[in-house]
């Protein structure tokens, strides 16, 4: 009987969204499994694709000539049955392709085109050496170049366990090169130079004994400035001389040997009786099978990450399997430190500080169950891990687990599939809650537990809110206000360390011309651009355009351009200026850019090397570190003026979350909130880390408005070259879906994007409000279906549901 597979191939458009039927050539018969990923004709010609196999079957409905698999890219499945499940489910609710959502869950190295190789891991009979590996270990694994009867021996190799595929990844020696050192002369040479050098040259006497101490080796320069208590400086002068020479070494290093232990070296903690209560419903559900999805409400240095620790040793004991999310930023080495120490080698982590390499490495170990635990940020949600007991989602409410571009996930919509699938309990937990999850605790959909006491019974820190407009009429303008220089003061002369939080939201700097007002704007983009000091450059946040720093202004040509706006870098002037011998460390996009930074400045911190860290938003979360007992926030309610129906939730959760990480050991905490606001409920309440309060207020008012939680909401967005087409066109879409939608659906626009032109493209928009609207999702589907074949007319649509930005 001739077997026939579903194939999803890799053409994304909407007419190729569902499988297609292909023989299985009687040589690779039982062979091809749902998952495995095969070359396969597609349309008329020879043109050739991949695919994705997702069934079997023995008869088709099919009567024309069916076309046969060429060839497979894997010995193995790469998805398993419960991913392939998912991708179909995660393609119709974010309105994407099959294809890119099954893309999605495979690690970067295996999406693109890399080399394959095939490695013998075993003893194979002589004849299959010679003629299937030329009697080599490893050969090139070249899919379009075998014949069937080739695969279907490799494929009964791999069956056996006596061969492996790898891929290629090509980044890999590169990113782990550094910089070394090496002398280039003898010792005697040394001593000869020495006798002719200045008195007073000390830095290069001690740099020549240092060449002679490590004569015919190579050194990390970053080992050797350590080890010889000279600067880098010191060792270009030595190449500049002939002394030493610097080249490339390569460091090998598996992923974060730096955080995996192999033994476990910390502890559990003894609970508190809260901590206890919410570890014993959460086993209970694991042990039960039971897909509960608990909120854990737990204030700011409650112990949350406690609970989820021992409550994912249980799912361990259980035999079971887990994962935990956390968001990318708070994805700190104290986070994944304290997993690993708790779970040794049991833990994979998975975050984008990892090369391609790392990561696929990472992902290897999860899928070959060498791995139970897996910590990452957003896309480790799709970690291939098989009998799952438990997920935890730490700080949920953070905005960064839903992806912004296609498929357009939430995490916590997949952990929740999975939770179902796997009869797993879900675990979400923050200090401060979405109204969402908040909402569905309220109505008894998820299950609240709460911590509310921090673990060491002091009480939270006191805040103190400064009216920024008083300040101003008192002195000159200035980032600080009397109050909160005192205080950093005395921190300093306690020894204690302070954290300063400048919130970024809806801010940047600009440069504007004081005589006309003229703004410099990206040419691609209707916004401004943004000064980067460190570049001495003019970028463009959307498109990444990049110029020069205008120092004449070019419309009316006054040398009157200035600087506008707060920066990290001018606040950090201005400290220096004000407190000389404050040691200050600043952590923005511009100082972490470099891989390893983030890890590098926290550990600064943690070292006390410095008395104050100056940061953005990527401060606010999960640090914890006893000495920091002031938190200040310089600007708390730029992020209000946002129009964004959910800028008081954020502008209450930043300042809740940063005001957390004051007073967490013995010594007691401050916190001073800056604003030009202090009378705006967000404000007040954050004040007294009252979510409860905050929770009721936001709610009444998303009531009025209409807003999320009490609506879903759709997003349909057109861009076009040119303006009218984008507007025309979001127009009939907008008359089309209002004869097709439930009456009481409500659909808002068309209007212009608030940045309306991006990368040369006009943008408009509508957002659909809808309850329960059975007609929306086929709706939606249709209209994909049909604009697909506007693509040629330069149109783009896209369609985000539960969009997190309303701009
Ligand atoms: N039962 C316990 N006994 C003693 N110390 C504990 C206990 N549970 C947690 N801790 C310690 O208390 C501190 C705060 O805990 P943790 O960082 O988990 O708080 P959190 O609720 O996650 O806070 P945040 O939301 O602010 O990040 C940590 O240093 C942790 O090691
Ligand atoms: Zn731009
Ligand atoms: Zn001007």
């Amino acid at each position: 009987m001739n077997q026939m597979a579903q194939i999803i191939v890799d053409v994304p458009t909407m007419q190729t969204n569902q499988p297609y039927t292909y023989a299985i050539p009687a040589q690779l018969t039982d062979q091809i499994t749902p998952g495995m990923r095969v070359v396969v004709p597609f349309g008329n010609g020879s043109r050739k694709v991949q695919g994705f196999v997702v069934g079997l079957s023995e008869q088709t409905s099919f009567t024309g000539e069916l076309k046969s698999i060429d060839s497979v890219l894997e010995l193995h499945p790469v998805l398993n049955e419960e991913l392939l499940k998912l991708a179909q489910w995660l393609a119709e609710e974010t309105f994407a392709f099959q294809i890119t959502c099954m893309y999605t869950m495979l690690p970067n190295v295996m999406r693109t085109k890399t080399k394959r190789f095939l490695h013998l891991i075993d003893e194979v009979d002589e004849q299959t050496f010679l003629e299937l590996f030329n009697g080599q270990d490893e050969i090139l694994f070249e899919p379009e170049q075998l014949n069937q009867s080739t695969v279907s021996k490799l494929l009964k190799l791999k069956r056996e366990g006596k061969v492996e595929m790898t891929y290629q990844v090509s980044n890999r020696a590169k990113a782990k090169t550094m910089l070394g050192v090496t002398p280039k002369l003898s010792f005697e040479k040394y001593e000869e130079i020495r006798s002719v050098l200045p008195h007073n040259a000390h830095a290069q006497n001690k740099l020549l004994s240092y060449l002679q101490s490590i004569l015919t080796t190579t050194v990390k320069l970053s080992e050797a400035t350590k080890q010889s208590g000279l600067t880098t400086g010191t060792f270009t002068t030595g190449e500049h001389k002939g002394w030493l020479a610097k080249v490339p070494v390569e460091v090998y290093r598996s992923p974060n040997s730096v955080n995996r232990r192999e033994t476990v070296t910390e502890e559990p903690f003894k609970l508190n009786t809260s901590q206890a209560a919410a570890v014993q419903q959460i086993t209970q559900a694991v042990s039960a099978q039971k897909p509960t999805t608990f909120l854990l409400e737990g204030v700011t240095g409650s112990g949350k990450t406690e609970v989820y620790l021992q409550s994912i040793a249980h799912t361990l004991a259980a035999g079971k399997t887990a994962i935990m999310l956390v968001p990318e930023i708070s994805l700190t080495p104290q986070m994944v430190t304290r997993v690993t120490q708790r779970f040794g080698s049991a833990v994979a982590v998975l975050h984008s500080g990892l090369s391609n390499g790392e990561k696929y490495d990472e992902w290897r170990r999860i899928e070959k169950g060498e791995a139970q635990v897996v910590v990452g940020a957003r896309s480790a949600v799709f970690a291939p891990l098989k009998n799952i007991g438990l997920i935890i989602m730490d700080e949920e409410h953070e905005t960064s687990y839903k992806q912004d571009e296609t498929p357009r996930y939430h995490a916590r919509n997949v952990a929740l599939w999975r939770s179902q699938y796997h009869g797993a309990p879900v675990v979400l937990g923050s200090a401060t809650p979405s109204l969402e999850s908040r909402a569905r605790a309220q109505k008894g959909v998820y299950q609240q537990l709460m911590l509310p006491e921090r673990i060491n019974h002091q009480p939270l820190p006191q805040v103190t809110v400064v009216d920024m407009r008083k300040e101003l009429k008192q002195h000159a303008e200035s980032n600080f206000s009397t109050q909160l220089l005192d205080a950093l003061t005395k921190r300093i002369a306690r020894g204690e360390q302070s954290i300063l939080m400048l919130n970024r939201r809806g801010y940047s700097s600009f440069i504007m011309c004081r005589d006309c007002g003229f703004v410099l704007k990206c040419p691609n983009c209707d916004i401004s651009l943004t000064l980067h000091m460190d570049t001495h450059t003019m970028k463009c946040h959307y498109c990444g355009h990049e110029e020069p720093i205008p120092h004449q202004c070019p419309n009316c040509h006054s040398d009157k351009i200035r600087y506008y706006g707060t920066g990290t870098q001018k606040v950090q002037a201005e400290l220096e200026q004000k407190l000389p011998d404050a040691k200050v460390l600043r952590m923005d996009v511009d100082t972490t850019r470099r891989k390893g930074m983030h890890e590098k400045l926290l550990q600064q911190f943690g070292n006390h090397e410095a008395d104050i860290l100056l940061g953005t938003q990527m401060i606010a979360k999960g640090l914890d570190f006893p000495n920091v007992t002031l938190v200040g926030v310089l600007n708390a309610d730029t992020g209000l003026g946002l129009p964004d129906f959910r800028a008081s939730e954020h502008t209450f959760q930043l300042l809740t979350q940063v005001s957390g990480r004051a007073g967490r050991a013995d010594k007691k905490g401050e916190v001073i909130v800056q604003t030009f606001n202090p009378d705006h409920y967000a404000i007040k309440l954050a004040q007294t880390q009252d979510f409860e309060r905050f929770f009721k207020l936001e709610m009444a008012l998303r009531h009025r408005g209409g807003y999320p939680p009490y609506y879903f909401t759709v997003q349909v967005l057109t861009s076009h070259e040119e303006e009218a087409q984008a507007a025309k066109k979001m127009l009939a879409i907008t008359n089309w879906l209002k004869q097709k939608l439930a009456p009481d659906s409500i659909i808002l626009g068309p209007t212009p994007q608030a940045i309306a032109r991006v990368n040369r493209r006009y943008y408009y928009q509508i957002v659909i409000k809808y309850k329960q609207d059975p007609n929306l999702q086929p709706s939606l589907s249709e209209m994909m279906q049909g604009t697909q074949k506007l693509g040629g007319q330069g149109f783009q649509i896209s369609i985000d549901p539960e969009p997190q930005h309303f701009m």
